[in-house]
This record gives C-alpha cells, structure tokens and sequence, in this order.
C-alpha cells in the first residue's frame, strides 16, 4: 500500500533552539510531512472521518511544537513522529523540519527522518 496524505510548508512560530537568545523569541519552522493512509476507504464514502484528516494533523502538529520548546530540531521531529504514530495511527511518517532563519547564509537548515513502515 502506497497511498500518502501530504501536508507541506506548515508554517509555524515557536521556541526553538539552543541558545539562550532562542529561549526568549519565537522563530519560524516548516514542517513537511509524508503519512501512510489507505485512501480507499474515503475514497469509497466521501467520509472525512474514514480520511486521515490534514487540518486536525495540522493543527496537532502546530499545538505541540509551540507547547514542546524543544532545543533541537531532532527532538522536535521525533516528538511530532511519535503523536502521529500514538494519536492518529499513522504507520509510516517521512518528516522534515526546516528552520529557515537559523543559517543566514542557507535558505534553510533542517533535519529529515522516517518512522515506522508502510
Ligand atoms: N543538528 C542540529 N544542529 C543545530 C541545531 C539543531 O536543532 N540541530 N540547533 C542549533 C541552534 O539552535 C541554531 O539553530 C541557532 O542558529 C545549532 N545546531
């Protein structure tokens, strides 16, 4: 089963980093996300509620990088990996979390990682 729900570029402001000047400001992460899902199901009833939903997904994954305040980007990609895992039974995750400001000189910095299997 090769079926996917995306979500790409879910933008989000939060604390983030290791620094003490990242303890005080919020900064910009995108996240990027690939989720195993049958889709024949939905596709069969037209039923949101047999979908994985992307906007609750989306909201989740925004409530919990503001509420984490993670140091690392790792930390925050495995915690977001493990709730999608625990609370919407996804199976399989392709992840990348990208912190645009972190590096002047780069268009964005990040970290990628895949959980579970398909
Ligand atoms: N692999 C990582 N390297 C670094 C991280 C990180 O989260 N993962 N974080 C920082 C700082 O917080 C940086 O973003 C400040 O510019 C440095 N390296």
């Amino acid at each position: 089963m090769t079926d996917s729900v995306l979500i790409e570029g879910l933008a989000v402001e939060a604390i983030i980093g290791v620094y003490d000047w990242e303890r005080e400001v919020s900064q910009r992460l995108l996240v990027d996300l690939e989720m195993a899902w049958d889709n024949r199901a939905p596709a069969a009833s037209d039923d949101v509620g047999d979908a994985l939903n992307y906007a609750l997904v989306s909201e989740r994954v925004s409530g919990y990088l503001v509420e984490a305040r993670p140091q690392l980007l790792e930390t925050a990609a495995e915690g977001i990996a493990g709730l999608l895992q625990s609370e919407f039974n996804v199976r399989w995750v392709k992840l990348t979390l990208r912190k645009p400001g972190a590096v002047p000189a780069a268009v964005a910095v990040g970290v990628k990682i895949e959980r579970g299997s398909r």
